[in-house]
């Protein structure tokens, strides 16, 4: 098995379970899991500048700007040079691919294919942790407690762009950014694309090719 820093990028729509999915792998391969809407909504909490700044296109369930998100996970990636990783969000556009292209050269892209139906439902049904990121959902996923934190017992919230109208705009800005994006890894071979409606129906598939590359924490399967 290659020693090499693995460097891997999950693509899909908001609600695809890219979080999940990559939750998983952290937790199975001992990866680092970096989230850029995470960072950005940490910003936002902090009311650093970047998080000013990003806040109002969150709201509107808008991209922020390219140069924007490009230095956030610039910054969040120099710390990381010594580990394994994998992003969850980031790049979206081809800009910001071409950006990460300047700095490594990607060995897996995981592009998770889920229908809109699905999409929708599960985002309404979405509640995170804001302090750790971590996500649940009322019927999949949901906490012991409702509406509460499994690890810290604190509140959970809902995203304000989990909401239907933002659900929507948000659905169709991605299709158009990630398309020539998800063309330009097609092209270089690096990309795994994956369909179906259900994240435990997915995850076997995921973590086989993950295996490929990387050697997994625990030697049997984690569910
Ligand atoms: N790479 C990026 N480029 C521009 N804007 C971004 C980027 N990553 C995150 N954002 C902004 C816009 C997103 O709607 C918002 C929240 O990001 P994120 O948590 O990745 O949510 P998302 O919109 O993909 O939904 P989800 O978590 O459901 O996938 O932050
Ligand atoms: N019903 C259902 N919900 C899921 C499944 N996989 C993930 N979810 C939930 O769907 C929501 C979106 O998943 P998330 O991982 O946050 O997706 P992301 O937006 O792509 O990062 C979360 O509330 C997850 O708990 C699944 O297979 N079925």
């Amino acid at each position: 098995m290659a020693s090499k820093l693995l460097r891997a990028v999950v693509l899909g729509p908001p609600g695809s379970g890219k979080g999940t999915v990559c939750q998983r792998i952290a937790e199975s391969f001992g990866l680092q899991h970096l989230s850029s809407g995470h960072f950005l909504r940490e910003n936002i909490r902090a009311k650093s500048e970047v998080g000013v700044l990003a806040k109002q296109y969150l709201e509107q369930g808008l991209l922020v700007p390219d140069h924007v998100i490009t230095s956030v996970m610039m910054m969040e990636l120099e710390k990381k040079q010594s580990q394994h990783w994998l992003l969850d969000g980031f790049p979206r556009t081809l800009v910001q691919a071409e950006a990460l292209d300047r700095i490594c050269d990607l060995d897996l892209v995981i592009n998770l294919n889920i229908p809109f139906e699905t999409l929708k439902d599960r985002l309404s049904a979405r509640w995170i942790h804001p302090a750790s990121g971590r996500v649940y959902n009322m019927e999949f996923n949901p906490p012991d407690v409702h509406g509460i934190d499994d690890i810290t017992g604190e509140p959970l919230i809902q995203r304000e762009d989990d909401k239907p109208d933002a659900v929507a705009v948000r659905l169709r800005k991605y299709k158009e950014a990630a398309k020539p994006v998800i063309e330009l890894y097609k092209s270089r071979g690096v990309l795994h694309s994956f369909s179906g409606t259900e994240t435990n129906k997915i995850w076997p598939y995921v973590y086989t090719l993950v295996s490929s590359k990387v050697r997994p924490v625990h030697s049997k399967e984690a569910n």
